[in-house]
């Protein structure tokens, strides 16, 4: 099964909370036809089916920190296969959150050819977030959460762009 998206070509779309990451995605798909396919959705989709791995995912999210790293690269895996047959390539959205997330999807999947980097100002997102939450209903867009999403993008995923830039392959889209 995995062979068949030993070749696909993968696209990391990473930026913090509320940066534009799916906002951007929707362009790139509407421009180039490649599967969307953001870690936070996948997420959240499990949480909305009421499966009993969704309750213990329903309360890392709430407070903002991140789900194991097997458990989105596997739902990321599946969504590949699953659309294998028909995609052109691959945005894999918000993903990966720290250097080693990035790591184990190369062993596991493969190599990115780029990777999009949506940059905002902290208060930027923090004021999209906070305008979203109005009507997002989505249980981490509240002041305090949003506070420790951001605190965690700076912590753990800016060293992402570092890694990816050493090897070149780090593009920013001019909004
Ligand atoms: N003014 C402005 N608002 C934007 C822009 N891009 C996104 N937004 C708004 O900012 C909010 C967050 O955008 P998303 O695309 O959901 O951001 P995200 O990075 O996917 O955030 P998560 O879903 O939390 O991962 C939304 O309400 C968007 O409408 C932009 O370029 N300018
Ligand atoms: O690879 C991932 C992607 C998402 N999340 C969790 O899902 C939440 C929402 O992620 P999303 O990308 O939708 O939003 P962002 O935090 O970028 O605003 C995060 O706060 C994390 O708790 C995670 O743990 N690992
Ligand atoms: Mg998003």
């Amino acid at each position: 099964m995995a062979d068949k998206i030993k070749d696909a070509k993968i696209i990391f779309v990473v930026g913090g909370p509320g940066s534009g990451k799916g906002t951007q995605c929707e362009k790139v798909v509407a421009k180039y036809g490649y599967t969307h396919l953001s870690s936070g959705d996948l997420l959240r989709a499990e949480v909305a089916s009421g499966s009993e791995r969704g309750k213990t995912l329903q309360a890392i999210m709430q407070k903002g920190e991140l789900v194991p790293l097997d458990t989105v690269l596997d739902m990321i895996k599946d969504a590949m296969i699953a659309k294998a047959d028909v995609s052109k390539g691959f945005l894999i959205d918000g993903y990966p959150r720290e250097v080693k997330q990035g790591e184990e999807f190369e062993k596991k999947i493969g190599a990115p050819c780029l990777l999009l980097y949506i940059d905002a100002k902290g208060e930027t997102m923090v004021k999209r977030l906070m305008k979203r939450g109005e009507t997002s209903g989505r249980a981490d867009d509240n002041e305090e959460t949003i506070k420790k999403r951001l605190d965690l993008y700076y912590k753990a995923t800016e060293p992402v762009i570092t890694f990816y830039t050493s090897r070149g392959i780090v593009r920013k889209p001019l909004l």
